[in-house]
């Protein structure tokens, strides 16, 4: 179907009135027209494809671009990707560039975070853009390839925003501003039609799970994940900081049991990573872990995913569905964001962990399960159930052993660590020899405060393995993600001993001279010390040589 294109206004204002104000009420009632249109293909989008079909179609035309783009912001919460974008508008990368679309840029890029900023669309003329120092590099890709205005606007979805539609014009004036209002109408319905893709992508992703699930389930034997080759366990958990090493001595202490374990920290710290080595370290290993994200599944669908359903039990129920609590029989079950579970939900929950015990949805008794529990969050639960939002008798119950994940900024002494680690998986994985990290980079990666975490960086680090030309590791790390905002109240803000700030703060100035302690341009003098207090203080601080010594830590890292 295609929606028609509003015709260009002739010479409205020279039209006398009357034939003025006729000709924008039929451009009102084409407009509403269209929008309807549009919002009913919209909804009626089951997957990427048609959402694709709609927007290629109708919306550039519609508007007088060339070209779209729509970015969603990334799980780091810090960088944005293209989500879908015209098929043609691949502009060829230069040299060593990665292609606009399928590059991640960082929400601040100058650009993407003033349409997140207004509720309005936000024009932006290239020329006058490239002015600005804070401009990000696709604006002069898309200006060397004749693009010369974008039109931006915010795509919302359940009233958080999501990411940012972008249209292309070849010339100025290509978008009227008579038509921002349809534009920004469009962008909302298009906000409900991801939700909807989004959520079908992630059901149609744990029914393969599901699948591979059972299919691995009939086929397994003891041991076979140690004979496949795979990292398992607590070898799986990389990281040399004390912080690391603590968790991996509870892990040892606390795997053997069917204790609740209930993960903290924030987004990308490898809360995932440590219930997966907690479950490969348990007697549990042979079957399969279960995992359940709970951000990801409307409220409605709770109790069905959980316990599962009988055929017939509601509308729509057209099979029985064995819920994850069955799956996970003699194995774990990672609740993963268990902060995001819904208060009416959570008594429910809580009594099953309890009684032990589910009850499928239209079924006829109960069933008696046999699950160890694993559930993990980065919100402050104590605060959720001071908000009214978090039930203290379920807090109770999955606080039974809590790990505390530390963010990686407080530990960085892990990142040379880990940069070895990503740096070999992912050149093995490309059939590459692993890069050589120069000295002024792995200090830049020290410097820098990943808000993100560890999947910023093995994100950064998989694409730069991609990028890099020859043995030498090159990143792209941009200056902004520094000041990126973080993900919430606690992350801007998170109290750490000051033991913990003093040690890294000595360990940057130390860094920052080069390792010399004593002497003018030593950290002593910098420090307004004397050497020997600071040598004390660093001994008193477990501070080693080769914690400040970055060529020495990565080669006792490789050699390993
Ligand atoms: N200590 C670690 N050793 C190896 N890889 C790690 C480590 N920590 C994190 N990672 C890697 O970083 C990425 C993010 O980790 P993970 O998914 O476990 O984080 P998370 O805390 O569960 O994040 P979220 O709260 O967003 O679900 C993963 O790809 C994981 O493999």
């Amino acid at each position: 179907m295609q929606i028609e294109s509003t015709p260009k206004q002739t010479g409205g204002l020279h039209t006398p009135h009357g034939h003025f104000l006729i000709e924008s009420l039929e451009q009102q009632k084409r407009e509403q027209a269209a929008l309807l249109e549009l919002s009913s293909i919209i909804a009626g989008a089951k997957n990427r494809q048609d959402l694709r079909m709609v927007i290629n179609d109708q919306l550039p035309e519609l508007f007088g671009g060339r070209y779209y783009t729509l970015c969603l912001i990334n799980e780091d919460g810090v960088t944005h990707s293209p989500f879908l974008h015209t098929e043609q508008n691949s502009i060829p990368a230069g040299r060593g560039e990665t292609p606009i679309i399928i590059s991640s840029h960082p929400i601040n890029d100058g650009i993407f975070e003033k349409a997140l900023a207004s509720e309005e669309p936000v024009l932006i003329e290239l020329q006058t853009a490239m002015k600005e120092k804070t401009v990000p590099r696709y604006v002069y890709r898309w200006f060397n390839a004749g693009i010369r205005e974008m039109l931006l606007v915010k795509i919302t979805g359940g009233g958080i925003p999501i990411g940012v539609l972008y249209l292309y014009g070849e010339k100025k004036g290509s978008f009227q501003p008579e038509k921002f209002k349809l534009f920004k109408g469009i962008a909302d319905i298009l906000g409900a039609g991801f939700g909807n893709v989004i959520f079908g992508e992630k059901i149609a992703q744990q029914l393969r799970e599901i699948r591979k699930y059972k299919g691995q389930a009939e086929e397994s034997e003891p041991g076979s994940q140690e004979k496949a080759g795979q990292c398992s366990g607590l070898k799986s958990i990389i990281g040399t900081s004390s912080g690391i090493q603590n968790i991996v001595s509870v892990i040892e202490r606390i795997a053997p049991s069917d204790s609740t374990v209930l993960l903290l920290g924030e987004t990308g710290t490898g809360k995932e990573v440590i219930a997966g080595a907690i479950h490969d370290a348990s007697p549990r290993r042979n079957n399969r872990m279960i995992k359940i994200n709970c951000a990801a599944l409307p409220h409605s669908l709770f109790e069905s995913e959980l316990f599962g359903h009988e055929k017939g039990a509601f509308t729509g129920a057209l099979q029985r569905r064995i819920g994850k609590f069955e799956l996970a029989e003699n194995s774990t079950l990672f609740l993963d964001e268990i902060g995001e579970i819904p208060l009416e939900f959570q008594a429910k929950l809580l009594r099953v962990l309890q009684e032990k015990e589910i009850e499928r949805i239209g079924g006829k008794g109960v069933i008696k399960v046999n699950v160890r529990i694993i559930a993990a969050t980065n919100r402050n639960l104590e605060e959720e159930v001071k908000a009214g939002n978090f039930r203290l008798d379920l807090y109770y119950r999955l606080n039974v052993v809590p790990v505390s994940v530390p963010p990686l900024r407080n530990r960085k002494e892990d990142i040379p660590v880990l940069v070895t680690h990503f740096l070999q998986r992912y050149a093995a994985a490309n059939r590459k020899k692993a890069p050589v990290v120069p000295d002024k980079i792995m200090e830049s990666l020290m410097h820098h405060d990943w808000p993100g975490n560890v999947r910023e960086l093995e994100h950064l680090l998989e694409r730069s393995v991609l990028l890099s030309k020859g043995n030498v590791l090159q990143v792209d790390l941009p200056g902004t993600l520094h000041k990126a905002p973080l993900p919430d109240k606690e992350a801007a803000f998170s109290i750490v001993p000051l033991e913990t700030m003093e040690r890294e703060y000595i360990l940057k100035v130390v860094r920052l001279c080069n390792g010399r302690i004593a002497g003018p341009n030593g950290a002593a003098a910098k420090l307004r010390l004397p050497s020997t207090t600071l040598n004390s203080r660093m001994q008193k601080l477990g501070i080693k040589k080769e914690h400040f010594n970055i060529r020495q830590s990565l080669r006792k890292m490789t050699a390993i």
